[in-house]
C-alpha cells in the first residue's frame, strides 16, 4: 500500500509519515504543494491521498477535487479549521473524510481511517430500501469508504441476496418497505445470522420516536433517523463494523487456540456434546504426539512450537473441512468424526498417521521425524456425554502408547 501526503507543514507530514509507516507498514511519499504532487501519481499508484486543505498554490481546497477527479484516488482532507461552506463543498465532492488538526489524536485518527479504508475493500454491505433515490444515496456514501455495495429493493429481495452472498458483513435496511418490511426482515435474518456473522443498521424517515428502540430490540445493532448528515452515517457504520470486528476477535480468542488456530476444548464441547446421544454415527480420535518433551528438551521450546503448529496444520488439512479439529492442550489434539463409525474413523486416522510419520517436519532445527499415538472411541447407545467417550478414547490412547507408540487403537 502506498500513500501520498500533500502538506506544506513539514512537522505535520513527518509525524503522519512516521505513524503510517509504523502502524500500517506502507510506503509514504510527501509533496509540499500541488505542483510537486502532480508529478507523483504518474510514477506510483496511490491507495489514498491525505491532503491539507490550504496549500500555498491551492489555497481553497482545490486539491480535493484534483485528487478525486484527476488522480481518481480517495482523499482524506486535513485542515486546521473548516468553515461550513468548505465542509459542505468537500462532502459534496465525495471525500472519504476530513480531519481537523487539533491534537495528536487527529493524526492517529488518520491512521485508523486509512486502515479502515483498506479493510473496507473486503467488506460487503447490503442496502435494502424501496426508494431508489435513498438507496443510491447510501450506496454512494458507502462507496466513498471503499465498501462493496449490494442492493435490494425490499426485504424479500434482501433475504435472497443474503442467502446467495453469505459473506455480507453489514445490512443497512429501511423500515417502510413493501412485501417484507425492515422489522420483519431483521427478525428473519437473525434466525440465520448471529451478531458475530452480520451487523444490521436500521434507517427510517418515519417520525415514530419508538422506532429506534424497536429496531435495536428486534436485533439491529444501530439505528439512524433520515435525513442524516454524512459524518454521522460514516461514524455509525464504522462504529458498527468496529464492534463486529471486536465480537469476532473475542469469539476467536474463546474458540481458537492461540498457537495453532485449531479449535479449543470449549468449542469442541459446545459443538459436539449433543452428538454423543444423537442417533447418527459419531466417533472421536484423541491424539498425543510421541516423545514431544524430547523435541522441546533437545531443540528448544520454539522448535516445539513449530512442530505443534505444523502438526495442527496437517490435521486441519486432512480433516478440518468435514470434521472439528481441536487442541485440548499441550501436544494433545482431538478430531470429532461426526457421521463416521469407529472402523471408518480408524482407517482415515491410520492413513494420516502413516503420512505424518513419513513426511519429516521442517523446523529451525532441521527436518524432524514426528509420530503420534491415537485412541479412537465410537459413541454407543448407552453414552450420555462426551466425557465418557473421551475417557474410552483415552484408554485406547494409553494402549497405543504402551504398545510402542506411532499407533492408532480403536
Ligand atoms: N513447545 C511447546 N511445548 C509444550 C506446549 N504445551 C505443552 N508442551 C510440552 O509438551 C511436553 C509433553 O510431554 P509429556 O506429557 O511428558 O509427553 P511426551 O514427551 O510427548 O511423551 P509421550 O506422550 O509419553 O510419548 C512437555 O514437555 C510440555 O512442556 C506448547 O505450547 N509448546
Amino acid at each position: 500500500m502506498r500513500i501520498l501526503i500533500v502538506e506544506d507543514n513539514e512537522a505535520v507530514s513527518k509525524v503522519l509519515r512516521h505513524l503510517l509507516m509504523q502502524e500500517l507498514h506502507c510506503e509514504v511519499d510527501i509533496a509540499a504543494d500541488v505542483s510537486s504532487a502532480n508529478a507523483l501519481p504518474e510514477q506510483h499508484s496511490y491507495f489514498v491521498v491525505v491532503a491539507e486543505l490550504n496549500l500555498p498554490d491551492a489555497p481553497d481546497g482545490e486539491i480535493a477535487q484534483l485528487v478525486l477527479m484527476s488522480y481518481q484516488t480517495p482523499c482524506i482532507v486535513l485542515s486546521s479549521n473548516l468553515d461550513a461552506r468548505q465542509r459542505k463543498k468537500l462532502l459534496k465532492l465525495g471525500i472519504a473524510d476530513y480531519v481537523l488538526k487539533e491534537n495528536r489524536f487527529s493524526y492517529e485518527y488518520v491512521v485508523k481511517l486509512v486502515a479502515r479504508l483498506d479493510q473496507n475493500q473486503h467488506v460487503k454491505v447490503l442496502v435494502a430500501d424501496d426508494s431508489v433515490v435513498s438507496r443510491k444515496f447510501v450506496k454512494v456514501l458507502l462507496e466513498q469508504q471503499l465498501f462493496t455495495v449490494l442492493e435490494a429493493c425490499d426485504g424479500a429481495e434482501a433475504i435472497t441476496v443474503l442467502n446467495e452472498t453469505p459473506d455480507i458483513q453489514l445490512l443497512i435496511t429501511d423500515y417502510n418497505m413493501p412485501n417484507v418490511d425492515g422489522f420483519e426482515l431483521i427478525l428473519k435474518v437473525r434466525e440465520k445470522f448471529s451478531r458475530e456473522d452480520l451487523a444490521i443498521i436500521g434507517l427510517s424517515n418515519d417520525t415514530d420516536e419508538s422506532l429506534s428502540a424497536r429496531f435495536i430490540k428486534n436485533g439491529a445493532n444501530d439505528f439512524l433517523q433520515k435525513p442524516f448528515v454524512h459524518e454521522e452515517f460514516h461514524c455509525r457504520v464504522l462504529n458498527t463494523l468496529d464492534s463486529l470486528d471486536m465480537i469476532r476477535s473475542l469469539w476467536e480468542q474463546a474458540n481458537r487456540d492461540y498457537l495453532t488456530k485449531a479449535y479449543t476444548r470449549r468449542y469442541f464441547f459446545t459443538q459436539h456434546e449433543k452428538d454423543v446421544s444423537d442417533a447418527g454415527q459419531f466417533a472421536l480420535g484423541l491424539i498425543d504426539i510421541d516423545f514431544f518433551k524430547k523435541v522441546n528438551d533437545t531443540h528448544g521450546h520454539d522448535v516445539g512450537d513449530q512442530v505443534l503448529f505444523e502438526f495442527a496444520k496437517r490435521l486441519k488439512n486432512a480433516f478440518g473441512q468435514h470434521f472439528t479439529v481441536a487442541r485440548f492442550g499441550g501436544e494433545e489434539f482431538v478430531v470429532a468424526f461426526k457421521g463416521l463409525d469407529g472402523d471408518r474413523a480408524f482407517t482415515v486416522m491410520d492413513k494420516f498417521r502413516q503420512q505424518v510419520n513419513s513426511q519429516p517436519f521442517i523446523t529451525d532445527a532441521g527436518e524432524l521425524t514426528i509420530s503420534f499415538s491415537c485412541g479412537i472411541a465410537k459413541a454407543e447407545s448407552t453414552d450420555t456425554n462426551l466425557d465418557t467417550l473421551l475417557h474410552r478414547a483415552d484408554l485406547c490412547l494409553y494402549e497405543a502408547k504402551e504398545a510402542g507408540r506411532n499407533k492408532v487403537v480403536l
